[in-house]
């Protein structure tokens, strides 16, 4: 791979594994997420996200496999890690703190730091910026992380699960500035969500992530035409799905449905040729699908 070809990458991972006694949270995972580009890092509870995201930026190290942002090991890489912000779930503050002093802090730590857009971030938020962040809720807490990690104008900007006890409002005011920004400042962002069907607008590629093993990665759009449902005769659908990457069947009286992730772009009309009605599959859906309820990886197809 030439240079140029390599700092398009804003992210990578080799064979990535971790293990936390005798827990497996990471079991060999390789992926590559390009620069500028907003990524969904996908899966269920305890999938591997958090542990992927800390090794990535050096908070935590892996027990084997390599990791690399824009080519350099993370690991006491200043000039690598000053462009990386890192908005984890549950991220703690100085109880003694105010805003004023968190933001102060973040001006510090960031090269690319945006003072006035964070300013206008925190009267959005209407967070108050003298009070001490020990009496913040939850939901205040989450919006410190999204003003610090949007104004942080980090080249590579990971937010993990970074709205809990957001409101509506707030969650959508949170999408909103981060669109915009990208629009105005391309970088690449990762967000690491159960939210799914919020989030999906936002997304252009989608990386899924169960049991500690990278289970699809695919750019969000291509998922969103190649994913599917078809209904109809019980015996239709089983005669159309049989051979094909079916994902989930649900019987209803003589009817049955399914969920399928298509092979080729002719396949949906193949369905509708077969007395098939198909409807496209929601990102949230497929995802469900994917990963099962009972915790099994459906293998091959990342
Ligand atoms: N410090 C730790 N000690 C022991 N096990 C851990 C530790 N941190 C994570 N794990 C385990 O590793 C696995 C992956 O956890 P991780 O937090 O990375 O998942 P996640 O996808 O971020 O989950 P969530 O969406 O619930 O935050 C889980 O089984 C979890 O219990």
């Amino acid at each position: 791979m030439s240079r140029d070809q390599r700092s398009t990458i804003a992210l990578e991972t080799v064979r990535l594994t971790k293990t936390y006694a005798d827990q497996q949270a990471l079991d060999g995972v390789s992926l590559r997420l390009e620069a500028n580009r907003i990524h969904g890092l996908l899966g269920r509870n305890g999938a591997g996200k958090t542990t992927l995201m800390s090794i990535a930026t050096a908070q935590l190290f892996a027990t084997s496999g390599e990791v690399r942002i824009f080519g350099q090991n993370p690991y006491e890489n200043r000039e690598a890690l000053s462009r990386v912000c890192f908005i984890k779930e549950s991220q703690r503050y100085p109880e003694a703190f105010n805003v004023n002093d968190m933001l102060a802090v973040a001006s510090t730590l960031y090269p690319n730091w945006d003072a006035a857009f964070a300013d206008r971030l925190t009267e959005e938020f209407r967070l108050p910026r003298c009070k001490k962040i020990k009496g913040f809720s939850r939901g205040m807490l989450s919006s410190v992380g999204i003003i610090i990690g949007l104004a942080s104008r980090a080249e590579l900007t990971l937010f993990d699960e970074p709205y809990l006890g957001l409101d509506a409002v707030a969650r959508g005011l949170f999408y909103d500035r981060l669109i915009e920004e990208y629009a105005e400042n391309p970088r690449t962002i990762v967000l690491s969500t159960h939210l799914i069907d919020e989030v999906s607008r936002l997304l252009e590629e989608v990386h899924v992530i169960d049991g500690g093993r990278l289970l699809l990665h695919e750019d969000t759009e291509s998922l969103r035409m190649r994913a599917y449902t078809v209904t109809g005769p019980a015996a239709k659908v089983d005669a159309f799905t049989a051979g094909r990457r079916s994902l989930r069947r649900e019987a209803l009286g003589g009817s049955a449905h399914a969920a399928l992730l298509a092979s080729s772009p002719s396949e949906q009309a193949e369905a509708r040729a077969a007395g098939l009605e198909t409807a496209p599959l929601p990102l949230q859906q497929l995802i469900v699908h994917l990963t099962g309820h009972n915790g099994t990886i459906r293998e091959g197809l990342a």
